[in-house]
């Protein structure tokens, strides 16, 4: 089956958190509208883009692109900029069942609200049901979580591009499914906390109620939870309900029973939930700022019983979360998944061909604050990078020298702050087609002494996740720890603080791929890295995908 969509790529006036903003939006909506499709169908797009005076570009987050590397959205590795008035037609197969996303891939576009779900069901069987999938339940709903700012993406961008560092800053506000409320406009309507200030305060125009999610009691819920957040680690829950994740990034896991979600933006999970609580009242749930300091209002969507009146508040306050600052429950999350038992279709390769071990650093490069993978940190070519290579053009990436494999594990120090400064480069890991490649991200302190969270995301590709350590990765002895047995497999990992994570993956996908930081300031700053493999292997380039730097001037 093909699903055919077309869109018109605009800014709008939002008042997505109760705060008038433009955003930029998908026929007048942000987040867009969710695209529903069964594995093995085609999902066409058509992009207007009506932004006037900024290009766009759209990546499918999770979809691998296999035969159609053009379609994956990222500009400058894949594809030119859509101009403005330009229309672009992405076409793909959705190969495997889960739960995805799209979104802007052009600059920091994300960060203006350009994102959707992209929910792919189980193929149909020739009894009119679906094939099965390791677990059941009554009905499903989608839960997209970000993070949401009252300055522009322009001015975000260049307060990047700024000497000193002007950082973006928290969010001002969370979203769930689009909707939030900025602090000052917060009334819990609680009983318990009435005597708020913002209750007797109207509401600005535009306002939306927080979304509701309705639950008829005894039935089983699939939540398809989804982190498009621009900087921000969420913690997730319901209040009184726990939640079995049965589903991350589009692969069954291992049933795991958790209060609360962590999840970390480019990642996406399924979780069960049963109404199993008092249906007299409703309850809370909510998204919390975990891993820097909680500096936003945490964001309320409400679970009402069927019967009773879905706008009344819960009895109860709203909840707190868990502390912003304990990484000890955030890694044990993490190490807790492990694959299902049914998804072992395709067994972990052994041993790698090839082994990277990328430390991620910041520093201060030409009088601005960067980004550096083993000292390299990311421009992307005025051309993009599947046409250069594909057609051969020499000199249009760095293409002299390829990035570093490793850095100085012996003697670094991953305490304090890089000591030497790192350059600015396009260059390309070139992976041989078919060979088992292994990465793995070494965390630091940035330059503030502090040590971040960074989900990290490959394009193209699912790896395995073999490891999570806490300190300096030694290859010399930590490659035993690697889980070869049951690990879950993944497109988007964190790097959890002054620790290590370790992946493995098969560079079957002709194409080119970037791999990078889904926090949006980070990637715009360089932190990415760019893989290529079997791009002779690849179909003919359509010629919409060209149109600037050198591929401007092609047949
Ligand atoms: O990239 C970042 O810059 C600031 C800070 O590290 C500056 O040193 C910050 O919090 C980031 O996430």
């Amino acid at each position: 089956k093909v699903h055919h969509y077309t869109w018109d790529i605009a800014y709008h006036y939002k008042s997505l958190d109760c705060v008038e903003k433009l955003a930029v939006t998908i026929n007048g909506e942000s987040p867009g509208p969710t695209i529903h499709a069964t594995q093995g169908d085609t999902v066409v797009v058509t992009v207007h883009n009506k932004l006037e005076t900024e290009n766009t570009g759209i990546h499918w987050h999770g979809i691998r692109q296999i035969g159609s590397p053009w379609a994956d959205g990222t500009v400058g590795v894949t594809q030119c900029p859509i101009l403005p008035g330009d229309t672009f037609t992405y076409r793909f197969v959705v190969d495997r069942p889960g739960t995805y996303f799209y979104h802007a891939h052009y600059g920091m576009q994300r960060v203006a609200g350009l994102d959707g779900m992209l929910v792919v069901s189980s193929s149909s069987v020739p009894d009119g049901g679906v094939a099965a999938e390791p677990f059941t339940y009554d009905e499903e709903r989608t839960v997209l979580l970000m993070d949401w700012w009252h300055k522009s993406v322009y001015e975000q961008a260049v307060g990047l591009a700024s000497d000193p560092l002007r950082f973006v800053g928290e969010p001002q506000s969370l979203l769930i499914n689009g909707r939030g409320v900025f602090e000052p406009f917060h009334c819990s309507r609680a009983p318990n906390g009435s005597g708020d200030a913002a209750c007797n305060r109207p509401r600005p125009a535009g306002c939306a109620p927080p979304t509701l999610f309705t639950a008829v009691p005894r039935k089983t819920y699939r939540l398809r939870v989804g982190s498009l957040t621009s900087l921000s680690a969420l913690n997730f829950a319901i209040e009184g309900h726990s939640m079995t994740v049965v589903e991350a990034d589009g692969h069954y896991v291992r049933p795991v029973v958790v209060d609360s979600l962590y999840i970390y933006s480019g990642e996406s999970y399924s979780v069960l939930v049963e109404a199993d609580q008092d249906p007299s009242r409703n309850y809370w749930a909510a998204s919390h700022v975990v891993a820097r300091e909680r500096n936003t209002t945490s964001a309320v969507a409400i679970l009402s019983y069927a019967s009773n009146d879905p706008r009344a508040a819960p009895p109860t306050p709203r909840p707190e979360g868990p502390a912003w600052d304990d990484v000890t429950a955030r890694v044990e999350q993490s190490r807790s998944l492990a694959v299902a038992h049914r998804d072992h279709v395709q067994p972990v390769p052994p041993r790698p061909d090839r082994a990277l071990l990328l430390l991620n650093t910041q520093n201060r490069i030409g009088g601005h604050t960067k980004w550096a993978i083993n000292g390299v940190s990311l421009a992307f070519p005025a051309t993009p990078y599947l046409v250069s290579m594909k057609r051969g053009l020499r000199g249009a990436y760095d293409d002299a020298r390829p990035p570093p494999e490793t850095y100085d594990y012996r003697s670094y120090d991953i305490g304090r702050p890089p000591a030497a400064n790192g350059t600015v480069a396009s260059a390309v890991y070139r992976l041989a087609l078919g060979s088992v490649v292994d990465v793995v991200l070494q965390n630091t302190v940035a330059l503030n002494n502090k040590s971040e969270t960074h989900p990290w995301h490959l394009h193209g590709h699912d790896f395995w996740v073999l490891a999570y350590g806490d300190g300096k990765f030694d290859p010399e002895t930590d490659t035993a720890r690697f889980n070869l047995r049951d690990p879950v497999m993944k497109n988007t990992v964190a790097l959890h603080p002054k620790g290590w994570t370790a992946v493995r993956f098969v560079a079957d996908n002709p194409g080119v791929w970037l791999f990078h930081c889904h926090i949006e300031a980070h990637v715009y700053m360089g932190m990415g890295v760019v893989f290529e493999e079997g791009v002779d292997k690849v179909g003919r380039l359509p010629k919409s995908i060209m149109g600037c730097g050198r591929s401007r001037t092609l047949p």
